[in-house]
């Protein structure tokens, strides 16, 4: 099948054998990643908060939101095996497979975030460097937007795990967003009700084994753009945070859940806590997944800070996408 350029997939070019990175893939050296300093680090990791604790779990999460803007969960209530069975269902469709299989799902690569397996986070423009990653990405909240027939089914249960994953992940995002405000001492549902119902989608990232890991990125510097997004990963590992302007690696925790503020909790808190700007690298030997699963608002509704005096502007979140994929991630609006 032929492909067209700006349908390649990372993964097709580590199966043909490349040795070297392509130069499109290629990062200026002032966003290179260095590698191999994890343990040199004095800066502890982001922290790990039990949230079925009620000793002072707002403090702990206060200070993990203002300081790092992501934090580990553990005890989320979510079955630790419907965690393991997403990681599984979402490796098998990458690595199980054919291309054509997989190219059955293509996303339309002229329009951003469109549901399928694509490699590009944004649309085609020629200054800009390739991630080294392929995803699929799905929308699945609200229920009108939740169309099955778009997700694979080549592996076994996949959609029925994505479903049941789709909303073990709302709920939680609910819960951490009502403990957020309480913490802020506004009433619970503050930040869920100002960004409403909840646009939920949930992204498979695949990072294919890099032949110059120094030279490139997985995914670019980015902060998301929703409310809140919450991470799962395999044990190979190969996301960072900033916090106080060095790149920090995300240990993996097996069973536990990344929580990752995105830019409208920042606005909607007015600054007192902050979006996190995360990225990931890649490595030579084996191959990385992910699944993030990002809660929005809808593109009609309008955001502003719960504070006076307003650090933020209003706006609609619509405006505020456009603008993040006519820009670009680097950085926050
Ligand atoms: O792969 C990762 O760990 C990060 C994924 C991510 O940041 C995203 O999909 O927005
Ligand atoms: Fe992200």
């Amino acid at each position: 099948m032929e492909v067209a350029s700006n349908q390649i997939r990372v993964q097709s070019l580590v199966q043909e054998g490349e040795t070297v990175v392509p130069p499109q893939y290629v990062q200026p050296p002032e966003t290179r990643p260095v590698h191999g300093k994890r343990n040199e680090r004095d800066t502890p990791p982001p922290p790990v908060i039990d949230i079925s604790s009620v000793n002072s779990i707002h403090e702990q999460l206060g200070q993990a939101c203002r300081e790092w803007g992501a934090f580990h969960v553990i005890n989320h209530g979510v079955p630790v095996e419907l965690l393991d069975e997403m990681r599984r269902v979402g490796r098998s469709f990458f690595e199980d497979c054919t291309m054509d299989q997989k190219l059955s799902y293509a996303c339309d690569p002229n329009s951003p975030a469109s549901e399928g397996y694509g490699s590009r986070m944004l649309v085609a423009s020629n200054d800009t460097v390739l991630d080294w990653r392929d995803y699929y990405d799905h929308h699945t909240l609200p229920l009108s937007r939740r169309n099955p027939s778009k997700w694979p089914h080549f592996s076994t249960n996949y959609r029925k795990v994505l479903a049941e994953y789709s909303n073990q992940m709302s709920g939680l995002a609910e819960k951490l967003l009502g403990l957020i405000s309480e913490s802020l001492g506004l009433p619970s549902s503050c930040i869920k009700d100002t960004v409403g119902e909840f646009y939920q989608n949930i992204t498979v990232s695949y990072y294919p084994p890099c032949p110059q890991p120094e030279l490139t990125l997985g995914l670019q510097s980015h902060s998301d753009m929703g409310a809140i997004t919450l991470l799962i990963q395999d044990d190979v590992g190969g996301l960072e945070v900033l916090k106080d302007g060095e790149w920090i690696f995300v240990n993996p925790l097996h069973d536990a859940i990344l929580v990752i503020l995105a830019d409208q909790t920042e606005i909607i808190t007015n600054g007192k806590y902050t979006s996190a700007p995360h990225r990931a690298i890649t490595n030579a030997k084996s191959s990385r997944l992910s699944v993030a699963t990002f809660h929005d608002p809808a593109k009609t509704k309008t955001i502003c800070p719960a504070f006076e005096p307003p650090k933020y502007r209003p706006v609609m979140y619509g405006d505020y996408v456009s603008s993040w994929y006519t820009k670009g991630p680097e950085g926050k609006r």
